[in-house]
């Protein structure tokens, strides 16, 4: 039976220490314990973080106390006297993901709450042990759809994997319909804002998306399909705010994993300003045909951006000039990157200029060499473009016309 739609409420924040931590009351006998990382600005070493982030933990306060997910260890302190405040003991510690920055502050609570069970999934418990050395006997595995009784609250613990890595679980909550979601569909975003409309996460879920999601896009059809069932009526990740409007986010990911749109995206660098006029000329062809585009100049763009642009991108331009026969290093990083993340771009034209011999085709078709890709016939050219130059560029452009309008998906 699910109860009356949940609902955030301010409990109180530990102004203390500049609001590092919020508790919220997000449903009756249900807190989120947000950790703030206002100035964080990447994550991973590769992800932008323009908003800084959070790092989010759930209590469920019942006949069992279940705590959710926890914080990374350098805010274990303020989590923990942030439990106190709240007067509970700890029977349970649901791990979604092993990942320090949702389990690190386990040990940290298990020298204050000794008896507290860690529930997480095979490969959870497995890393858990390896990466945060806590005690094997401290964890139990959970089955996929195991529910967890508290008391008045029943906790479904549902098996998703690959939303971020092998071990990632989701628990929903009854009688509430709270989806504890950990990485699939967060955002780092640090606001103390719940999210009603689409416009107010739209672009941090969508970087987030980009960086961590999208090169598990089939095991995110998978795991969407497995959720559908559910009527869930809020949706609590472990960064980033709460969504009091799941179905935003929900369509967002469904069309994210599974299609595209007729975009084409340009990336280019230029060092003496011929592979920039060849962009310019493509561009201005591409617009004549009403082709949607566009274009980012890895000089002074964050490959970030580019990504961000790429989960929605049919086809993808590349423009490099020749550096020791090799596309620009500039140029190679992102290649190494998109290959890597596996953006769902069907096709790939290569453009640029050289100076007297090259091999930047099939440097480039190696650095692209684990993606499912069409390559059109590119358009390499020695030194300033000319008009016979311009000529196969517009030709290049008719051709990605009829590409990327070939199919909807
Ligand atoms: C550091 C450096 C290395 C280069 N290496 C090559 C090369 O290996 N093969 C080649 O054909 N041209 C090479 N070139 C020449 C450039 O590819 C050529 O000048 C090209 O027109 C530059 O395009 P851009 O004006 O778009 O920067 C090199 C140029 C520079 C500055």
């Amino acid at each position: 039976m699910i109860g009356p739609v949940p609902s955030v409420e301010w409990e109180r924040t530990n102004s203390k220490r500049l609001i590092k931590m919020v508790i919220k009351r997000v449903a009756e006998d249900v807190y989120a314990l947000q950790s703030f990382d206002w100035d964080r600005r990447t994550f991973d070493s590769i992800l932008e973080t323009p908003k800084g982030t959070t790092y989010n933990s759930f209590l469920i306060k019942d006949e069992k106390n279940i705590l959710i997910d926890s914080t990374k260890p350098s805010m274990a302190k303020e989590l923990l006297e942030d439990l106190e405040s709240l007067n509970v003991q700890i029977d349970y510690i649901v791990s979604q993901h092993a990942e320090q920055d949702h389990s690190g502050a386990i040990p940290a609570l298990l020298r204050e709450y000794p008896n507290a069970k860690i529930l997480g999934t095979r490969a959870c418990k497995e890393l858990l042990e390896n990466l945060l050395g806590i005690p094997a006997e401290k964890i139990q595995n959970i089955e996929d759809g195991q529910v967890l009784s508290a008391g008045r609250h029943k906790l479904n613990l549902i098996v998703t994997p690959w939303v971020h890595w092998p071990d990632t679980m989701v628990s929903y909550l009854l009688p509430e319909g709270i989806l504890f979601s950990c990485d699939f569909f967060a955002s780092h975003f640090a606001t103390t804002k719940t999210i009603t409309k689409l416009e107010e996460i739209q672009e941090e879920a969508k970087r987030y998306y980009a960086h961590i999601m999208m090169p598990f896009s089939q095991m995110i059809q998978g795991n969407l399909e497995k959720l559908r069932n559910l009527e869930i009526r809020m949706i609590a990740p472990s960064h980033g705010p709460i969504i009091e409007k799941p179905e935003i986010i929900l369509d967002l990911y469904g069309r994210w994993s599974s299609q595209t749109s007729k975009k084409v995206t340009i990336a280019y660098i230029s060092m003496h300003g011929s592979t920039e006029l060849m962009v310019k000329h493509l561009t201005r062809t591409l617009t004549d045909l009403d082709v949607n585009i566009r274009v980012i100049n890895l000089a002074n763009t964050s490959t970030g951006e580019l990504i961000m642009e790429l989960v929605d991108s049919r086809a993808m331009i590349i423009a490099s000039p020749t550096v020791l026969t090799r596309p620009h290093p500039s140029v190679a990083s992102m290649l190494y990157l998109v290959n890597m993340l596996k953006p769902p771009i069907k096709y790939v034209a290569l453009i640029g200029s050289y100076g007297w011999g090259t091999l930047i085709e099939k440097e480039t078709r190696k650095l692209l060499g684990t993606m499912n890709i069409e390559f059109l016939e590119p358009v390499l050219i020695k030194g300033k473009p000319h008009k016979e130059d311009f000529e196969r560029l517009d030709k290049l452009a008719w051709e990605i016309k009829e590409k990327i309008g070939e199919d909807e998906k």
